[in-house]
């Protein structure tokens, strides 16, 4: 059974449709990445599966259940994590404050298995030495593995992504390819969008295209890639 499914979901805005009707099933332990050109509705998918914005219309199951009408926090204990592409730590919290929140409101740690979680994380996404910092005075890099390790701490079972290699380093891009590959290992199921397609085919098994709110493709990432329309659509060249 499909850990996540959607059915025919749609969302406008007034006349603007930034969803329309998408439909696809990701399988446990799937890695899927979506693409698609700036206003395509991506971030607005990742609101519509984590129930932060109400579908006009269609389904969203999880592990077959339908949790079209349940709220963010109710989807999140059945297991869907989430980063957003603007970072938004407890500005106010620490490092490791901010984690141990996640862990155990968005988790359901209970107190004596969350401090060691979180270590656990903070060691993983490279923010050890930081944990004790404020979040709010975070550089980029710092923040984005923030996100990262927040939505990992709700031990997630489907972690979504949102833009997180943008802005950085072929270096730090590349520690941060390899902590994804670690977390896919270990059999989330991940949907990451980004615009950095090196890293994100790197880890994807299935790429989906979105375009207008449409789901324009889904499929294996060459073959997709390759593309006359996704190419003139996505990369600006003409078929
Ligand atoms: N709350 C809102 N009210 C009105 N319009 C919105 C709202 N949220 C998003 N939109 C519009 O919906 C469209 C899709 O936005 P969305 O952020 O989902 O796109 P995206 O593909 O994630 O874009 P980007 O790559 O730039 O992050 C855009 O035209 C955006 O302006």
């Amino acid at each position: 059974m499909p850990i996540l499914s959607l059915n025919s979901v749609s969302k406008s805005y007034g006349a603007l449709k930034v969803t329309d009707a998408v439909s696809f099933d990701l399988e446990p332990g799937e890695a899927l990445g979506i693409i698609g050109p700036n206003g395509a509705g991506k971030s607005t998918l990742f609101n519509l599966i984590t129930g932060n914005v109400r579908a006009d219309a269609g389904r969203i199951q999880i592990d077959g259940r339908d949790v079209t009408g349940e709220t963010p926090m109710q989807r999140c204990a059945s297991g869907i994590g989430r980063s957003f592409q603007i970072p938004q730590p407890f500005g106010h919290l620490s490092l490791y404050e901010n984690l141990l929140v996640a862990a155990r409101f968005g988790g359901g740690a209970t107190a004596q298995d969350a401090p060691r979680l979180c270590l656990d994380i903070l060691a993983r996404t490279g923010l050890a030495a930081a944990a004790n910092s404020l979040s709010g005075a975070l550089p980029l890099l710092q923040r984005k593995r923030l996100e990262l390790a927040r939505a990992m701490a709700t031990r997630p079972r489907v972690i979504l992504l949102d833009e997180i290699a943008g802005g950085l380093t072929d270096a730090e891009c590349v520690e941060l390819v390899a902590t994804i590959k670690s977390i896919h290992a270990e059999g989330t199921a991940i949907i990451w969008i980004e615009h950095v397609l090196h890293a994100l085919t790197s880890v994807v098994q299935r790429l989906m295209v979105l375009n207008f709110g449409r789901m324009l493709m889904l499929g294996e990432p060459g073959k997709v890639m390759s593309s006359p329309e996704v190419r003139e659509i996505y990369l600006g060249i003409e078929a």
